[in-house]
């Protein structure tokens, strides 16, 4: 499978392709929906997402409830494009709306991606930039994550993920008894966090940085059960599924790091405290004494739970000003800002577990094939049963 997204923030829709889908996977609009909403969803937003409803249309590759093979177009309209069709509109202006309408941005924001992008397009305004640059993209990308969703679903794997710190404010309770636990009571959670107490002084130190004019970030993780073992490869470094998963959530916007398992930590501790010992049992098959290192060695996936944590960087815009210089008169500035999230960290977990969904399903299609639902079904089952007994 592969995805292809376009569209502007502010523009009339977002789209996204998705080339590859299996044919016979039941698919509802609904499906690809919930996942849009609980992207939209945690207590620090900004009043963007009370404008935002966003609700999938179908467009291709779906019939009657089920996917046919052909390539998936899913649209999502930006309900703000109403108040932007001017500014945003894809026809030349007339000289009249020209003057009234072009409000040309050249004052770049430390941390957004105005200025490097403005240089690399040869963009002075500014708006070329950021209507691209803008995280909305992740609406696309959640789409296409949640039919990845649905197909792992279908094949037994299950996604869920929790926030484990925002603002330096760390979940102490981590633990759930299984996937369907853990998803239930994150959802539960205006923060998507696990620990109550840690819940309320995070939503505190939004309200905190919100009132103070800034932002914060966190750190966020994905969890992933019922992988067969087996899955990606050792042979050749694009083939490693842990790296494309790497690779897939540093793409998302304001990432800036991503550990597997214990991942940094592992650095610090003894080999015999980090690898999870082999063990092997009559009907269950192999498994590991402990899951360090979250469900990969080697590339490949060992069976165990795939567990995947992401930093996110607070948010660029902020109310409170950060100097900058203008591009056209290179003059310092001082900022001023209409509206921003002062944290999108629990949204930004949602989008987490779409990307890596993706790859995940991605290279399940790879192994087991990728022509019908009921085959790629067939294949895992023999597969595993081969592998309990290998
Ligand atoms: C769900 C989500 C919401 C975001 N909301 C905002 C926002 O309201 N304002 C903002 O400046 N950046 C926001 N960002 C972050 C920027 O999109 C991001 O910092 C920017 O694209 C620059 O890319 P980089 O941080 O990866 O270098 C958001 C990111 C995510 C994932
Ligand atoms: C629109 C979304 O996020 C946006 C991401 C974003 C940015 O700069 O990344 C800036 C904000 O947009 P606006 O300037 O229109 O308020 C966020 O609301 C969304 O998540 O759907």
């Amino acid at each position: 499978m592969r995805y292809l997204t376009a569209g502007e923030s502010h523009g009339p829709q977002q789209t996204t392709i998705i080339e590859g889908v299996p044919s016979q996977l039941e698919l509802l609009q609904e499906d690809i929906n919930t996942e849009l909403k609980r992207r939209q969803g945690g207590h620090g937003r900004g009043r963007r997402m009370q404008i935002e409803k966003d609700t999938v249309a179908i467009a291709g590759g779906v019939r009657h409830g089920k996917t046919t093979g052909a390539p998936l177009a899913l649209i999502v309209e930006n309900d703000d494009f109403k108040h932007w069709t001017k500014i945003m509109g894809a026809d030349p202006l007339t000289e009249e709306e020209e003057k009234e309408m072009k409000r040309v941005i050249s004052r770049p924001r430390p941390g957004h991606a105005d200025l490097n992008g403005a240089i690399k397009y040869g963009h002075r305004d500014m708006r070329n930039v950021l209507e691209r640059s803008s995280a909305r993209e992740t609406t696309a990308r959640v789409s296409a994550g949640a039919v990845a969703k649905k197909l792992l679903k279908t094949l037994g794997i299950e996604v869920g993920g929790q926030v484990l710190e925002i603002g330096g404010i760390e979940s102490k309770d981590r633990d759930y008894t299984d996937i369907h636990d853990l998803k239930e009571r994150t959802e539960a959670s205006p923060v998507r966090c696990l620990d109550k107490n840690a819940e309320k002084e995070m939503m505190q130190a939004i309200d905190d940085a919100k009132k103070d004019g800034d932002s914060i970030g966190g750190i966020v993780q994905t969890v992933i059960t019922g992988m067969p073992a087996g899955v990606g490869s050792y042979v050749h470094y694009d083939r490693k599924l842990d790296a494309k998963i790497a690779g897939a959530v540093m793409s998302i916007n304001a990432f800036k790091g991503v550990e597997v398992g214990l991942g940094f930590e592992a650095g610090r501790m003894n080999g015999s405290k980090v690898h999870d010992e082999i063990l092997w049992e009559e009907g269950r098959g192999y498994y590991r004494s402990r899951n360090n290192l979250g469900g990969f060695e080697g590339g490949m996936t060992t069976g165990m739970p795939i567990t995947i944590q992401g930093v996110m960087k607070p948010i660029p815009t902020l109310y409170k000003p950060l100097r900058s210089v203008d591009i056209e008169t290179k003059e310092p500035f001082e900022a001023s800002i209409e509206r921003s999230d002062s944290c999108a960290v629990p949204a930004a977990s949602v989008v987490m577990e779409n990307v890596i969904a993706f790859e995940v399903a991605n290279a399940i299609l790879e192994m087991f094939g990728s022509d019908r639902i009921d085959a790629i079904q067939e294949n895992i089952k023999k597969h595993n049963e081969w592998a309990r007994d290998f």
